[in-house]
């Protein structure tokens, strides 16, 4: 249930490793699945086409009919969007678990055969309690059993993640029931997956050890975001303290990329939920502890935007700033709480143009996502469309423009041709690097006055006051 970000292409690669298991994703959204069932899928994900068309019309189906689906199922995965509460109790920290009983409510009206409901989107702990008792409501005709399955794909690179996952986690009920729950969703992942990289635990410490996990990565990325501005402050390389650091096996070279601050649909909501757990469980310091990581993270966010306003003279009001890269990371479409807006939105403030590119993004999703983040403060930002341009490729993008930001590491931003777009700029032609990916001296010896996170400014430009 959940034809989204994890449900597709999860269950494509349940379909193409177990072509033996009839599956199909189901969800309320019509245009949602009728994409699915076309090749213009409704996500990007490198290599998901490939597996879909593999299995499609095969073993592995997408439909509306969510009843009769149910009804069919042995095994029904609960991939439901759990977002951030925005009113209410806990609004603004607690994750929204409606979508999740909804479903379970659903499966207890209409199952009429014995199932396993598994959990696979991210909830707080606990949460297979109140899908237990919500599924209970029926026990007298039908017998269910939860399990919790997180799932760690990373966007742009889901279908390795899914294909050869570093590990699959499945906590269930410690009874004979539930140990034989958890032993048939072992024998769906033992198809593909070596057995010592699938962990068996209580339920507790699956559903909170995917939030856990998140939280240590987000941690990394506001931990090496910190130091970045230590190292502009000191003439330190951000890139140089992270090869140090890789070195370490303890510490490890994976996700210590300095940048203009984590975005996606996931660290800053299971982050923000893991804090409000501890609240709730009267663990104020270890909720602070958290929050440090969401609060590095914003800071990141508006110090860079400072920094663009701060070395273009202290005014951006009028000017054209060309943003490359509007997804909240490279190889995928995928806007949720991407740094981008938040970047926008600030230059829109100051009375900027914004001519934004993004290979993946398309201009009608730019604008939800304008819409959604700018549209709280419509008194402070100019209409929108009068202020952003949307373009089709990165040059006609800096055509005009006084400044590149990059937002997004796509690689295409690497090979530019940086003299092209120079000559298409006003002068002085600035370039703020927030995802570290241009060639700085290259780019200087151009005659671009270049700034990236974590790295030394120019040397011959005159330093403004802080
Ligand atoms: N996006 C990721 O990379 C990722 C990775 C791991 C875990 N997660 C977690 O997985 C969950 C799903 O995330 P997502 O990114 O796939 O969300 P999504 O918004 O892309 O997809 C969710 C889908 O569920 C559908 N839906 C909502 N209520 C429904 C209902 N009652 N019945 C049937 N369908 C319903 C929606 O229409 C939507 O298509 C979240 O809890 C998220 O935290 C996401
Ligand atoms: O060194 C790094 C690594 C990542 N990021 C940023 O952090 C964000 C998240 O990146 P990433 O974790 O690669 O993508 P997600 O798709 O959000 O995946 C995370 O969130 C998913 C949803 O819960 C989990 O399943 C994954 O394991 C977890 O990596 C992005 O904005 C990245 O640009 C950095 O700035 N520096």
């Amino acid at each position: 249930m959940g034809a989204g970000y994890v449900g597709g292409p999860t269950m494509a690669v349940i379909a193409q490793r177990c072509p033996h298991i009839r599956v199909c994703v189901v969800d309320i959204s019509q245009a949602q699945i009728d994409a699915w069932n076309t090749d213009d899928l409704p996500i990007y994900e490198p290599g998901l086409l490939e597996v879909v068309k593999e299995s499609r019309g095969r073993n592995l189906f997408f439909s509306t009919d969510i009843d009769a689906e149910i009804k069919r199922a042995d095994m029904v995965f609960i991939s439901v969007n759990t977002p951030t509460k925005t009113t209410g109790i806990g609004a603004g920290k607690a994750a929204n678990i409606k979508n999740c009983e909804l479903c379970a409510r659903k499966i207890a009206e209409v199952a009429d055969t014995p199932k396993v409901v598994v959990e696979k989107s991210t909830v707080p702990v606990r949460t297979a309690e109140a899908v237990r008792r919500v599924l209970a409501t029926n026990e007298g005709k039908v017998k269910f059993q939860v399990l919790s399955n997180p799932e760690f794909l990373a966007e742009g690179t889901a279908m390795p993640d899914l294909q050869d996952p570093s590990r699959v986690l499945i906590g269930g009920m410690q009874t004979p029931e539930g140990l034989a729950a958890i032993q048939e969703l072992v024998d769906v992942y033992a198809n593909w997956v070596p057995k010592d990289r699938i962990l068996a635990t209580n339920t507790w410490s699956s559903e909170l050890s995917k939030l856990v996990a998140n939280a240590f990565l987000a941690q990394r990325v506001s931990s090496i975001n910190s130091i970045s501005a230590l190292c502009e402050a000191t003439d330190a390389d951000i890139s140089e303290v992270s090869r140090a650091l890789g070195y370490d096996p303890r510490i490890g070279n994976k996700f210590l990329n300095s940048s203009v601050g984590f975005g996606g649909s996931c660290f800053q909501k299971d982050v923000l939920n893991l804090v409000y757990i501890c609240e709730s469980t009267g663990l104020p310091e270890v909720a602070e502890y958290w929050h440090q990581v969401i609060a590095m993270n914003d800071y990141q966010k508006s110090r860079f935007t400072q920094l663009m306003v701060r070395r273009m003279f202290n005014t951006v009001t009028g000017k054209r700033i060309a943003v490359l890269g509007f997804a909240f990371k490279k190889d995928t479409g995928d806007t949720r709480e991407t740094p981008a807006v938040f970047v926008c939105k600030a230059l829109l403030e100051e009375q900027a143009k914004v001519q934004v590119y993004d290979p993946q993004v398309k201009r009608s999703q730019m604008f939800v996502e304008f819409d959604y983040t700018c549209g709280v403060n419509k008194d402070n930002t100019p209409r929108l469309e009068e202020s952003i341009t949307t373009c089709e490729d990165a040059y006609s993008a800096a055509e005009g423009s006084h400044a590149l930001a990059i937002l997004t590491e796509w690689d295409e931003f690497k090979t530019l041709d940086y003299q092209r777009i120079y000559d298409s700029m006003a002068k002085p032609a600035f370039v703020f690097d927030g995802r570290g990916v241009v060639d700085i001296e290259a780019l200087r010896k151009i005659g671009f006055e270049v700034y990236c996170i974590g790295k030394s400014k120019p040397k011959y430009s005159l330093d403004s006051p802080k």
